[in-house]
């Protein structure tokens, strides 16, 4: 089973890498693909440019086994949408169970992503319990797609809804640049050379 962790990434931080080592290990994935996208459907433009995020995250995912980079997203043009990112996934794996990571507050927007029903025509989708959201908005359709059983996650390729919680880290990227731009200290939420990085390129200095 293949894991996919889709984000703006912008910075990279422990919540995003704490969920990928635990999802890795829960779910026996063969790989997770980190994809930072290059223009968000849904929000207003990073902060950092998709080469300073890209960069960012490879100085954090190095020592992590089994992480691949992914930069489909960033070769690219247009909306990053996670169903164009899905299918082509689809076409490079084509057996294999793929797994869709999201937090609860993505997952909380699920129904306005673009073709959103498609994605489970590609792969399942998984979604991690995150401080300060509850994962459930209604949706008889989630009745029909959500399974109890991590064992059924490899039974099919995709079509598939599935909650998994882990360990819970309030720590979001938005945070985390309100910080360095206040000039707190935003050690031990991130790497320390993801924070080099971002004070030598003078990341994130105003709101
Ligand atoms: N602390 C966390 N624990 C679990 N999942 C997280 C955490 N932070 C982010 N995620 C998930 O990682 C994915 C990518 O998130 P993203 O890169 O937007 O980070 P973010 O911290 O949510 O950023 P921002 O605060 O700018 O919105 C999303 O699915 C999001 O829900
Ligand atoms: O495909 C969409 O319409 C879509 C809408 C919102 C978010 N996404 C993707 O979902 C992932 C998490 O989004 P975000 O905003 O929490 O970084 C990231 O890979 C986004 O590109 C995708």
């Amino acid at each position: 089973m293949i894991g996919i962790f889709g984000g703006t990434f912008d910075p990279v931080h422990y919540g995003h890498l704490r969920a990928v080592i635990e999802v890795g290990e829960i779910f026996g994935l063969e790989q997770v693909r980190l994809i930072p996208n290059k223009t968000p459907p849904h929000r207003l433009e990073p902060s950092a440019s998709a080469s300073m995020r890209l960069e960012m995250l490879q100085l954090a995912a190095c020592t992590l086994s089994n992480v691949v980079i992914d930069t489909r997203e960033l070769d690219r043009e247009g909306p990053s949408y996670m169903v164009d990112t899905l299918s082509s996934l689809r076409g490079d794996f084509p057996e294999r169970p793929l797994l869709l990571f999201v937090g609860s507050d993505a997952f909380n927007g699920l129904t306005t992503w673009h073709r959103w029903r498609e994605l489970f025509d590609h792969a399942h989708i998984v979604v991690m319990t995150r401080p300060g959201s509850s994962a459930r908005p209604e949706n008889d359709f989630w009745d029909v797609l959500q399974v109890f059983e991590a064992g059924d996650l490899a039974r099919y390729k995709a079509g598939k809804l599935f909650f998994q919680p882990i360990t819970q880290l309030d720590i979001s990227a938005s945070a985390i640049r309100k910080m360095i731009a206040e000039k707190r200290d935003p050690r031990f939420l991130l790497p320390d050379a993801v924070l080099d990085y971002i004070h030598s390129h003078h990341l994130y200095q105003n709101a």
